[in-house]
């Protein structure tokens, strides 16, 4: 990607392996794929079929959502906005796809590298055009997310994550329970995180963002998250199936 040297930084920060299957690529985008991302999501978040308030069963959740490809609700996919305004979810466009996978083999590179006697790393990156499905998460001050796993598609390739604007902390925990042990990273506008292998099913939260951290020429009040995941579910059936409760 066009990643490079972060802003008003003395030394770059270093691709980390934050588990095993858990890969923190700080600056991945550079500040145009930023810009172009952030302006997707605004095109995103626009009905129908766009952001949307989430009510869980944990009551209603301060991060604002979108789906694309499929929509994602508590606690399954849909081809329709069922929780919103029921219009069909908008297509998840091939561009994501081609960066979620080019950031899924860079994360592996790091990965087989920090994983020394494992020459493939905990995983392979899928084929090209597998990528599906996305979340668009947008966090206006204040908001979090609490601790979760993403266990609803059907596949195990691993998440990838792109952050914008304010910076967050972005705790990984274990695929045991909500509870420690955990690791948190700081994640900062252009940062990305990929999940998977021995990870893909690990509890994962953001307990708080950085409000006014974001890079002031992004122009984003708050923080936008995208999560790019397969599905492995068959995007022509009317009603994809979705997995059990979380
Ligand atoms: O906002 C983030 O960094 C994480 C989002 C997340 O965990 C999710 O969409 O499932
Ligand atoms: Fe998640």
């Amino acid at each position: 990607m066009d990643g490079g040297f972060p802003d008003q930084e003395l030394f770059p920060r270093e691709p980390a392996l934050v588990a095993p299957g858990a890969v923190h690529l700080p600056a991945h985008l550079g500040t145009e794929r930023q810009a172009e991302l952030l302006a997707a999501c605004r095109r995103w978040a626009l009905p129908p079929a766009g952001l949307r308030t989430v009510r869980t069963r944990g009551g209603v959740m301060s991060v604002r959502q979108v789906g694309l490809g499929l929509h994602w609700y508590p606690y399954a996919y849909a081809r329709t906005a069922v929780d919103g305004d029921g219009a069909p979810v908008k297509p998840f466009p091939d561009w994501l796809g081609e960066w979620a996978h080019a950031t899924a083999a860079a994360a592996a590179r790091t990965a087989a590298e920090r994983t020394p006697g494992d020459a493939a790393g905990p995983w392979e990156p899928p084929a090209p055009g597998e990528y599906d499905v996305a979340l668009v998460n947008f966090y206006p001050e204040g908001a979090r997310m609490g601790m979760h796993r993403d266990q609803e598609e059907r596949s195990p390739a691993p998440v990838v994550s792109f952050s914008l604007g304010d910076s967050c902390v972005f705790r990984f925990g274990n695929t045991e329970g909500r509870g420690r042990p955990w690791r948190d990273t700081e994640l900062r506008s252009g940062d990305a995180f990929v999940f998977g292998g021995p990870a893909r099913l690990a509890y994962h939260a953001v307990p708080r963002t950085r409000p006014g951290s974001g890079p002031e020429r992004l122009g984003l009040h708050g923080r936008v998250n995208v999560t790019v995941r397969v599905s492995g579910l068959d995007l022509a059936s009317e009603h994809p199936p979705g997995a059990p409760a979380r």
